[in-house]
């Protein structure tokens, strides 16, 4: 039986990729996109101002060529641009014909398509706003693009993105709030896993237990609204008995305001991811 073609071998040719900044959400991507298969090492071109972050990718991913910019850009068909938002318009500016029509794919907090397409001098440009989880394949990635982009474009988008998770095409005023709830959306989790497991520890659990309980906890419970469709708010009535160990622990959380905390959070974010873009 012949085995299964893989994402990158479904696309009808091995995909160029340059990506400038490979700090933190490079590297979940173009990790989780290796891992998957979408992209291969070898047609991979990093730009990095940062030592350490070069050592990180020749350390490993030794495939991974690192070079400058004009022979990244030259070199690829797509272009990942992962550098801060504050970093964008110089790297964007960038005067060459190495830009040359590439499709642009900024990951950059607020930065707005129409300020992409000004700079680079063209509007082939996305605008993504990934998560860290695309390094284990459970990505978030919600992204937009300009007027009358075409299709062909969307399929090499949504190629990439959904092999390290879910991608989902959102009007560009929608960006914000995506960037608050799943942009930033994984430092509130893993905020609450460690304050979990806290908790474990002040109750007398060993460190590594607490943690690893907590951990598994929060990834159960996010399968459990992921696949059985049911409101989070009924699977949580499901846990708490009545006079129970939940109902306890629900109380202080009301008591102190964590829906309210966790809403203003988002709602912060969006705001800052707003003002980000100027
Ligand atoms: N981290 C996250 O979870 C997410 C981040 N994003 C977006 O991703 C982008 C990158 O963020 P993040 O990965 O966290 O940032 P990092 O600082 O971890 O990575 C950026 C890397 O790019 C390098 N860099 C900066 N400017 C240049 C330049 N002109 N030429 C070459 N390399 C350069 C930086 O070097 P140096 O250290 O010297 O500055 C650094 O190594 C941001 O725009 C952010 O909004 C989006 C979603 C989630
Ligand atoms: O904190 C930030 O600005 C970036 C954008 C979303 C997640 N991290």
């Amino acid at each position: 039986m012949a085995a299964c073609p893989s994402k990158r071998q479904m696309m009808s040719e091995a995909i160029n990729l340059a990506v400038i900044g490979g700090g933190q959400m490079g590297r979940a991507l173009v990790s989780g996109m290796l891992a998957a298969d979408v992209v291969q090492g070898d047609h991979v071109r990093l730009v990095d101002r940062n030592p350490a972050s070069k050592q990180w990718w020749a350390t490993n991913h030794p495939e991974v060529v690192i070079t400058d910019l004009p022979a990244a850009v030259s070199d690829s068909d797509v272009v990942l641009l992962a550098v801060k938002p504050h970093g964008m318009e110089s790297v964007a500016k960038q005067k060459g014909r190495f830009w040359n029509k590439k499709l642009v794919m900024s990951v950059a907090a607020g930065v707005s398509l129409g300020s992409l397409g000004q700079w680079i001098g063209h509007e082939r440009v996305v605008r993504v706003m990934p998560n860290t989880p695309c390094l284990v394949g459970l990505g978030a990635c919600g992204y937009c693009v300009p007027e009358g982009f075409p299709d062909a474009d969307i399929a090499i988008v949504e190629a990439m993105l959904g092999a390290v998770g879910i991608s989902v095409k959102v009007l560009e005023k929608q960006m914000d709030a995506v960037t608050g709830v799943s942009g930033s959306g994984p430092a509130y989790v893993f905020l609450m896993i460690e304050a979990m497991a806290d908790g474990g520890v002040k109750a007398g659990l060993p460190r590594p237990l607490a943690m690893q309980l907590a951990t598994q906890t929060v990834m159960g419970a996010a399968k459990m609204v992921a696949e059985t469709g049911r409101h989070p708010g009924e699977l949580k009535d499901s846990v708490a008995s009545p006079g129970g160990t939940t109902i306890a622990a629900l109380a202080t959380l009301e008591h102190n305001g964590f829906r309210s905390a966790v809403i203003e959070a988002v709602a912060a974010a969006a705001n800052r991811s707003r003002e980000l873009g100027g």
